[in-house]
């Protein structure tokens, strides 16, 4: 299913956070939201999981207006993990888990699907030995892991995610993108990562102070030039020993 965003526009306070953001994520790709601190990825991504409404311009899935959607609709078609997620929370692990399927089960009782899907879920982010525990006592990665175990749990042909390697080791960041990458779904996340984003994104859009400045394939978008404009970095680009994108980044040097 694919995403787009047609000339998004959100204010707040009377001032642009993000404006004239467009973008197509095409069915089945792997599309990264890059760019710095503030320059409105998590606006981005919350305009297109519909949870805050554009001033101007429209979030379409499958090229349908979101405003034109029911939740539930939206909530069967497109799961959204945030960056940030509340710590007291008076439930075990698997019961988060089980909310991604309450768009399928709505007030009925939950089914043997919803429970296998669940464990699936949990399974395939390594969670289940932590299914009883409590929400509360769980570390930052292993909450993090738990969360995007829910928003796979929800069964959607779309998938946003908001820094979703935020707070996981090295081995986990590496197994989710691969996951991500090698999956139908049609993924939109937002990375700090750029080598990450370079290896396993299909697409990666980059945004500077909220709007778009190079969107396509990461060695169009990951240019020495882009990145020294909009990061203020030197960064070098070429191919990795396993023929992947490599990036290396350093600090600008005075000359
Ligand atoms: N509700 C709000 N009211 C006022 N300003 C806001 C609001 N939400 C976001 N902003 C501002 O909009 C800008 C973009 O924020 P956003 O969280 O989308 O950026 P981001 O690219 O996700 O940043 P980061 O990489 O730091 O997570 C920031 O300057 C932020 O302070």
């Amino acid at each position: 299913m694919e995403l787009a965003a047609d000339r998004l526009r959100w204010t707040a306070n009377g001032r642009a956070v993000v404006d004239g953001v467009t973008f197509t994520v095409p069915q089945g790709s792997f599309t990264g939201l890059i760019g710095p601190n503030g320059s409105g990825k998590s606006t981005v991504l919350r305009l297109l999981a519909g949870v805050r409404r554009p001033s101007a311009g429209r979030a379409l899935l499958a090229g349908s207006d979101l405003r034109a959607l029911k939740r539930r609709e939206v909530a069967r078609r497109a799961a959204f993990v945030a960056q940030e997620t509340s710590t007291d929370i008076d439930m075990t692990a698997a019961q988060v888990v089980m909310l991604g399927r309450a768009p399928h089960y709505g007030r009925s009782a939950t089914s043997e699907g919803d429970i296998r899907a669940v464990e699936e879920a949990m399974t395939t982010m390594g969670v289940r030995a932590l299914a009883d525990r409590s929400w509360s006592t769980l570390s930052g990665g292993e909450r993090q892991r738990v969360n995007i175990a829910r928003a796979l749990a929800q069964g959607t042909p779309v998938l946003l995610l908001d820094e979703p390697t935020n707070h996981l080791d090295v081995s986990h960041r590496l197994d989710l993108m691969e996951r991500l990458s090698g999956s139908p779904t049609t993924v939109i996340a937002a990375l700090h990562e750029l080598d990450l984003a370079a290896r396993y994104c299909d697409h990666l859009v980059l945004l500077d102070a909220g709007r778009v400045v190079a969107s396509g394939r990461p060695a169009e978008v990951l240019t020495p030039p882009l990145l020294e404009q909009v990061y203020r970095v030197r960064g070098t680009v070429g191919e990795g020993p396993d023929g992947r994108m490599d990036v290396h980044l350093a600090p600008l040097t005075h000359r």
